[in-house]
C-alpha cells in the first residue's frame, strides 16, 4: 500500500507459500477455471514433475509487429521493477510471474479461429502454482491501488484462494458416440505440390532450407475437453513440454520435444532440434531408424543449419557457447529426432523474453536466410499459423524463465480441433516423404482428439 501510495499509481504484489505435495497444479487450474479465466498449464513431467499452473489475469500484456518481444519485456519489466512480494524461493517459476505466447509471425493470429491469442500475449495471473518434486508453491497476486487498504487486498486474495478447486484431471472419454470428421484444410497434394516448388527454389540458390506446416481438422461431435486432453498428454509425452493456453472457450494445447530456451542467471539453454523419422513397437528397428536418421545426410543438413543459427545468434552475448560436435537422437511417443543441446553463459543480462526474441524463429520452424524464406511461408502454406511454432512459456521478475517451441499441437474451440505439423525442407527433400512425416507428427494429437 506504501509503494502505491508513494508512486500514485498501482503496484503489483504477490504472496508465496508451500502447498502441500499432493497438489497437483494444473489439476487445480482446470477445475477452478471460470468462464472469463484465462489460465496456463506448462509441465514436463519427466523433470521432476517440473509445472507452472496459472490462473486469472492481474495484468495483460500484449504487442504485435516486429518489435512484439521487445515491447512485452519492456512492459512486465516495469510490473515487475516496483513489485512487491516474499524474497524469492521455491523451485523455478515460484513468485511473481508473467506466463502466455508468442504467435509465430509478427502479426501472426489475425484469422478467425485465432481470436483471443494475440501475438505476443503474456497474463501476469492471480494465481500460480510452481512445482519440482515434493516442493509446490502457490503465489497469489494483486494490482494494490493508492487507495487499497491491507484489509480489501488481504479479502480479495483470501477469496481468490478459497475458489480454487482440488479436483483431480477428467479422464477422456474412451469411445465417444458420434461421427468425427478429418479434413486437411488443403488437399494433401497442394502439400506435396508446395514441398516441390520450395526444393526448385533451394535447388536455384534461393535459400537454403524452409518449414512448411499443414493444417488438419478434427470435427468432433461433443465439444473437446482440453483438460483431459491435456491428462493424457502428460501421461504420454513425459519428456516433452506439455502445456496447455487458454483464452474464452479456446483451448491452445500442445506436447512439444523442443526448448527454445531456458534462462537461469547467467546461464542459458537450448536445443537445436530437426530431422526425424518413424518410432517401431520392435525395439531393433526403432533403433535402426534411429541409425539411419543419425547417418542421413539430408537429416544431418537439416539438423546443422539450426545448430549454426543458434550459435550465431547467441555468441554475441555469451562469454562462450557450447554444444557437442555430434547430434544425438532422442526418442518421443511417436517420433525421433536428432537434437544438439546447447548452452550458454550470458556476457550481460539478457532476459527469458529478449533470447526468446534472438532465437525465433529457428530454422527448425522458419527457414535459412530467414529474410529470405519468411515471405515463402504463408506464401506456400495458405495459412495463419498463429501460435503453432511460436513461443510458450513463462518469465519470473527476475527474467528468468522457460520458453518452448509450439509443436505437435492443437487449436480446441468447442467441436472443432485444428491441428498443425511441418517439416523441413531441404535440397534432398522428396514431396511424397515430407507429406508422410507431417502425418507421423500429427499422429501425436489425432488420435487423442479424433476418438
Ligand atoms: C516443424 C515441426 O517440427 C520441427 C522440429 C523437429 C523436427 C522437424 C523436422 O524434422 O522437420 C521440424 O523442423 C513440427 O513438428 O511441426
Amino acid at each position: 500500500m506504501r509503494a502505491a501510495r508513494k508512486s500514485g499509481a498501482p503496484v503489483l504484489l504477490g504472496h508465496t507459500e508451500r502447498v502441500s505435495a499432493d497438489v497437483d497444479p494444473s489439476a487445480v487450474v482446470f477445475a477452478s477455471r471460470g468462464v472469463d479465466d484465462h489460465w496456463f498449464c506448462f509441465e514436463q513431467p519427466d523433470r521432476a514433475g517440473a509445472a507452472l499452473a496459472a490462473l486469472g489475469t492481474v495484468a495483460r500484456l500484449t504487442a504485435s509487429g516486429p518489435a512484439r518481444f521487445k515491447q512485452v519485456a519492456a512492459a512486465w519489466r516495469a510490473l515487475a521493477a516496483t513489485a512487491v512480494s516474499d524474497l524469492p524461493d521455491g523451485p523455478p517459476g515460484a513468485g511473481l510471474v508473467a506466463v502466455g505466447g508468442f504467435a509465430f509471425a509478427p502479426d501472426g493470429g489475425k484469422a478467425p479461429h485465432w481470436a483471443g491469442f494475440e501475438a505476443a500475449d503474456l497474463v501476469v495471473p492471480e494465481v500460480s502454482f510452481a512445482r519440482r518434486g515434493e516442493d509446490v508453491r502457490l503465489t497469489l497476486a494483486a494490482l494494490v491501488g493508492p487507495d487499497d487498504t491491507a484489509e480489501d487486498v488481504a479479502a480479495r486474495l483470501a477469496a481468490r484462494a478459497a475458489g480454487l478447486s482440488l479436483a483431480p484431471l477428467p479422464l477422456l472419454d474412451p469411445a465417444p458416440v458420434g461421427h468425427f470428421r478429418i479434413d486437411s484444410v488443403a488437399p494433401p497434394e497442394h502439400y506435396e505440390a508446395a514441398v516441390a516448388r520450395a526444393v526448385e527454389r533451394i535447388r536455384a540458390g534461393a535459400f537454403e532450407k524452409i518449414v512448411l506446416a499443414r493444417e488438419v481438422t478434427v470435427n468432433a461431435p461433443t465439444a473437446h475437453d482440453a483438460a483431459a486432453v491435456f491428462g493424457v498428454l502428460r501421461s504420454g509425452f513425459e519428456s516433452c513440454y506439455v502445456f496447455c493456453a487458454g483464452r474464452g472457450d479456446a483451448a491452445f494445447v500442445a506436447a512439444s520435444p523442443e526448448l527454445l530456451v531456458r534462462r537461469e542467471g547467467a546461464r542459458a539453454q537450448t536445443v537445436a532440434l530437426a530431422g526425424s523419422t518413424r518410432r517401431s513397437a520392435d525395439p531393433a528397428v526403432d533403433d535402426h531408424l534411429g541409425e539411419q536418421l543419425l547417418r542421413s545426410n539430408k537429416d544431418r543438413e537439416e539438423q546443422a543449419i539450426v545448430v549454426r543459427r543458434i550459435a550465431r545468434a547467441l555468441r554475441p552475448h555469451a562469454v562462450w557457447v557450447a554444444a557437442p560436435d555430434e547430434p544425438e537422437v532422442i526418442k518421443v511417443a511417436n517420433i525421433q529426432h536428432l537434437a544438439t543441446p546447447i548452452r550458454a553463459q550470458l556476457a550481460h543480462p539478457v532476459g527469458a523474453i529478449e533470447l526468446a526474441s534472438l532465437l525465433h524463429p529457428t530454422p527448425a520452424v522458419g527457414g535459412e536466410p530467414h529474410a529470405m524464406a519468411a515471405p515463402l511461408i504463408p506464401a506456400f502454406e495458405g495459412l495463419d499459423r498463429g501460435w503453432y511454432a511460436g513461443a510458450i512459456g513463462w518469465t519470473d521478475a527476475n527474467d528468468d524463465g522457460e520458453f518452448c517451441v509450439a509443436l505437435r499441437c492443437a487449436l480446441l474451440r468447442d467441436t472443432e480441433a485444428r491441428l498443425y505439423a511441418g517439416v523441413g525442407v531441404v535440397r534432398d527433400s522428396d514431396p511424397a516423404s515430407e507429406l508422410n512425416e507431417t502425418e507421423i507428427k500429427l499422429g501425436a494429437l489425432l488420435p487423442i482428439l479424433a476418438g
